[in-house]
């Protein structure tokens, strides 16, 4: 099976260049103003140019009217729609119906009961995203490198399509994998010296670490 992996808040060229390099499927870019990983609009679609043919470019938006998002879609043409805010399922549906473009839509994690909120966008939204809790008091709903117990995952359907995120790193990636049916992972801050100064040696070391999980799986 393939494993979808994203590398998300990406800023810099260097950081892309070692993302799409190692082979990302999906790279992210965050449009939030509270976020140290918030992206200027118009170097988003300088950036994605690089990804075109190689990976899927991502916008993630949390609660964006459509204004916002009339400018981003405009700015760099995304392959995808990540939002990460409490947009309800009509709300996905409409966005899927102006832009035309596939949504993954964020849940947030902490207890087996929180996936009760999944069960109204199934056959709405193209792809879930699970991502952990923010604590408390923390201003960003994602990018708080905080990891929700994956054993909950267990309680899904098989076919359900998500990545997995919140959390990961070079250290614990080969545990999830082995712990999950995902077919695909989400990473921001893990593959970051400070927060939003994302380490294209981190993004190796953490494709390095997924590889490696991989093969002893398979063996
Ligand atoms: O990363 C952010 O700052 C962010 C801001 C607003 C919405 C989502 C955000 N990031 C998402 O959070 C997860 C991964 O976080 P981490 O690996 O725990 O740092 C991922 O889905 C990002 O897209």
């Amino acid at each position: 099976m393939t494993l979808d992996i994203k590398i998300c808040g990406l800023k810099t060229d260097d950081a892309l260049a070692a993302a799409l390099d190692c082979g990302a499927s999906h790279v992210g870019f965050i449009f939030f103003a509270k976020s140290p990983r918030n992206v200027d609009k118009a170097e988003a679609g300088r950036l994605r140019q690089a990804a075109r043919e190689r990976a899927k470019a991502v916008a993630v938006t949390v609660d964006a009217d459509e204004a916002m998002l009339d400018a981003i879609v405009a700015a760099m043409e995304p392959d995808m729609l990540q939002l990460h805010g409490k947009e309800s399922p009509e709300r996905v549906s409409e966005v899927k119906v102006r832009y035309k473009l596939p949504v993954m839509k964020a849940f947030s994690i902490r207890e087996a009961a929180d996936f009760d909120a999944v069960q109204p966008y199934y056959g709405v939204a193209d792809r879930f995203l699970f991502d952990a809790k923010p604590p408390a008091g923390s201003e960003l709903p994602g990018g708080n490198g905080i990891a929700f117990d994956w054993r909950l995952l267990a309680s899904l359907d098989g076919t359900v399509d998500y990545m997995l995120s919140g959390g990961l790193n070079a250290g614990n990636i080969g545990e999830a994998i082995a712990a999950t049916l995902s077919r695909g992972i989400d990473i921001s801050s893990g593959v970051e010296t400070a927060p939003g100064e994302k380490s294209p040696q981190l993004i190796r070391d953490f494709f390095r670490a997924v590889r490696a999980a991989r093969t002893e799986g398979a063996a």
